[in-house]
């Protein structure tokens, strides 16, 4: 093709420039994969097209863009080309130098990092990181992409054409229809591309979930279903429609975990098709990113929700809420204020969670794997959702010290159900991870007593725990690392009566110590808690669990930690004997950094701690060897 005057050649970056080499040479088992691609950046184009119409009021004099939404895909043999054609958005210089020219995008870096040699994953990685128009490159020698954007005057028109080889060419062109028409010149040995059979059978295995109609220039019929899928009847749909459409909506390359299907009528008229991911997506924990569930009118696609569908705890949704209801030119404050959203929205929540619960019960493997991915943003619910605490309760899973695993598999109804007679509270520990929690010394006298902890060790937890759950079925939940321990009806009356004398026994000691630590442990006590440690570190009364505490204020500990000293210990024992020691006050300040350490929290100052335990462990060795020789 020769070259306009106005034609100016650009130069890939390197990035782009291996994309393409991998596109020409790597992806080729999977070469079919270009045509879902173009389809797909077709039918987003009109998707957009539609949704910048409906947020903006058409300007005055406005062209007349009423014609149909549709996607062609037409092949000239003679030419050796196919042609993927659009009347969507189009693009204008500036965005096809953009999109197109560069590969600028944050994605591509990663697509590369993550690519893993082998082809059919590597094609299905092309989708997600949003490098799709170069897999062109995996049939073509040469592409051109012509477009005009919707709103700009015909001599606006713009053609990008490349080799894909290192160079791409930007020229003027007169388009008079908007939208983007892409022609792709075959690389020989594609010829048998050029067949209606082939490529119709392509269109229909991976874009017959396209709500556009896909035409081809011999038959106006659409090659595809072209209906939205979540409008048609379920018995209709199989597994792989669910599956395939959810990967076109996410670019998931893993199937989904769950899907629900329904559509509602009554009072209000919408259908909702709902996919739990198999998979946390990098952005969950991202405030406000939520790319989640879009919102159809009548089938046409509105906007993302951003709250206003579903609340912030089912953020790991996909898919689609289609309402008859509300008038197209919604705006997110319509739709705060909307009576039709408020019972979408509830009735939502409702049949998700139902659709959790049924997983839990039917099908525990599966909601293993959700919890897992989504179980801490579910928790959120607990605080964030009243009105539904009590199923979402239902839904929580927790590691415990019944197993040894870190699985989180305990429901609180579980736990409830195996309580040793007598128990009346539901233990649980909060530390920074699982597996400080499981080691925690906290546990020792629970786990002598054979009573089950539930270890929580997710950031979310201690908000929980620390308010909205504060009992189920009427039993209360009680940390173990917070006032006196209390094993309710549990503890039997030779400790209570050993724990008395003791009292008296080591007041001295505690008196010495607690000065020692003046500054630094609120209180020093004697504690049944403990088993096998010597000393460990609670706190009292209203304040919350220390974790929670160090979350927030990142230091360790609480505003008053109490450090408890175990009497049956023999490191405490010999300290209440020999209280005159000159080493007491080293010794009041290893026990304590040592708790601080124990419960995964830091220590203010380590290099003290070192030094002081180093000298103890001298004197120590002094003591069991006898005077120096020297
Ligand atoms: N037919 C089209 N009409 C309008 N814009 C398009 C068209 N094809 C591509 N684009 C623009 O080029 C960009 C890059 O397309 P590409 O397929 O490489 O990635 P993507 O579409 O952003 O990501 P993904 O493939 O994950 O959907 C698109 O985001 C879009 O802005």
């Amino acid at each position: 093709m020769a070259l306009q005057a106005n034609a100016e050649t650009y130069a890939f970056q390197a990035e782009a420039a291996q994309i393409l080499d991998l596109m020409a040479h790597s992806l080729y088992s999977n070469k079919d994969i270009f045509l879902r691609e173009l389809i797909s950046n077709a039918s987003d184009a009109i998707d957009r097209l539609r949704f910048e119409r409906n947020s903006q009021p058409e300007p005055a004099g406005a062209e007349r863009d009423d014609d149909a939404p549709r996607i062609r895909v037409t092949f000239d043999k003679d030419a050796g080309t196919i042609t993927i054609a659009d009347n969507g958005i189009g693009m204008s210089r500036r965005d096809v130098m953009d999109n197109i020219g560069t590969i600028a995008r944050s994605g591509t870096a990663e697509f590369l990092r993550t690519l893993t040699g082998d082809q059919r994953r590597d094609s299905e990685l092309i989708g997600k990181f949003g490098v799709g128009f170069y897999s062109a490159f995996i049939v073509a020698e040469r592409v051109v992409l012509t477009s005009r954007r919707a709103g700009l005057p015909a001599s606006d028109g713009v053609r990008w054409s490349s080799d894909g080889k290192g160079e791409y060419t930007l020229e003027a062109v007169e388009r008079a229809e908007r939208g983007t028409t892409i022609v792709l010149e075959l690389r020989e040995g594609e010829d048998e591309l050029l067949n209606e059979h082939r490529l119709r059978s392509i269109i229909q295995r991976y874009s017959d979930h396209i709500s556009q109609p896909i035409v081809m220039e011999q038959d106006e019929a659409p090659v595809n279903q072209a209906s939205a899928l979540w409008a048609r009847p379920k018995s209709e749909l199989s597994e792989q429609d669910y599956h395939s459409y959810y990967r076109h909506l996410t670019n998931d390359f893993a199937d989904p975990l769950a899907h629900l299907h329904t559509k509602v009528e009554g009072r209000y008229e919408y259908t909702l098709l709902l996919f739990i991911p198999s998979r946390a997506p990098h952005n969950l924990w991202v405030p406000q990113a939520r790319d989640g569930v879009r919102l159809h009118i009548r089938r046409v696609f509105i906007l993302e929700d951003s709250g206003q569908l579903l609340p912030n705890y089912l953020r790991f949704l996909r898919g689609v809420i289609d309402s008859a209801d509300l008038p197209l030119n919604v705006s997110r404050e319509i739709l705060q204020g909307s009576q039709a959203v408020a019972h979408i929205h509830s009735s939502a929540v409702k049949r998700v969670l139902k659709l959790l619960k049924e997983l839990a019960d039917n099908q525990p493997e599966k909601y293993a794997a959700f919890w897992e991915q989504f179980g801490g943003v579910l928790k959120q619910g607990i605080a964030d959702d009243p009105p539904h605490r009590e199923d979402i309760t239902e839904l929580l899973r927790f590691t415990s010290t019944r197993s040894d695993t870190q699985a989180a598999d305990v429901s609180l109804r579980d736990y409830v159900a195996r309580m040793k007679e007598g128990q009346d509270k539901i233990y649980y520990l909060l530390a920074p991870s699982p597996a400080a929690a499981a080691t925690s010394p906290h546990l020792e006298a629970f786990r002598a007593k054979g009573i089950e902890v539930l270890l929580l060790g997710e950031a979310v937890d201690g908000f929980v725990v620390s308010g909205p759950l504060r009992e189920y079925q009427g039993k209360q939940l009680q940390s173990v690392a917070q006032g006196p321990p209390d094993f309710g009806d549990l503890a039997d009356e030779a400790e209570k009566e050993a724990a008395d004398r003791a009292d008296s026994d080591y007041a001295a000691l505690l008196g010495r110590l607690k000065a020692h630590l003046a500054g630094k442990a609120w209180d020093v006590r004697l504690t049944s808690r403990l088993t096998t440690s010597p000393a460990c570190i609670v706190t009292d009364g209203a304040e919350t669990d220390f974790t929670v505490v160090q979350r927030l204020r990142g230091s360790g500990l609480p505003n008053q930690p109490i450090l408890e000293i175990n009497p049956r210990h023999v490191l405490v024992e010999r300290l209440n004997r020999g209280q005159d020691d000159p080493h007491l006050p080293a010794w009041a300040h290893v026990l304590f950094d040592q708790a601080v350490l124990a419960t995964g929290a830091p220590i203010d100052t380590p290099a003290t701690f070192v030094t002081q335990l180093n000298d103890l462990l001298m004197s120590l060795a002094a003591d069991a060897c006898g005077p120096d020789p020297s």
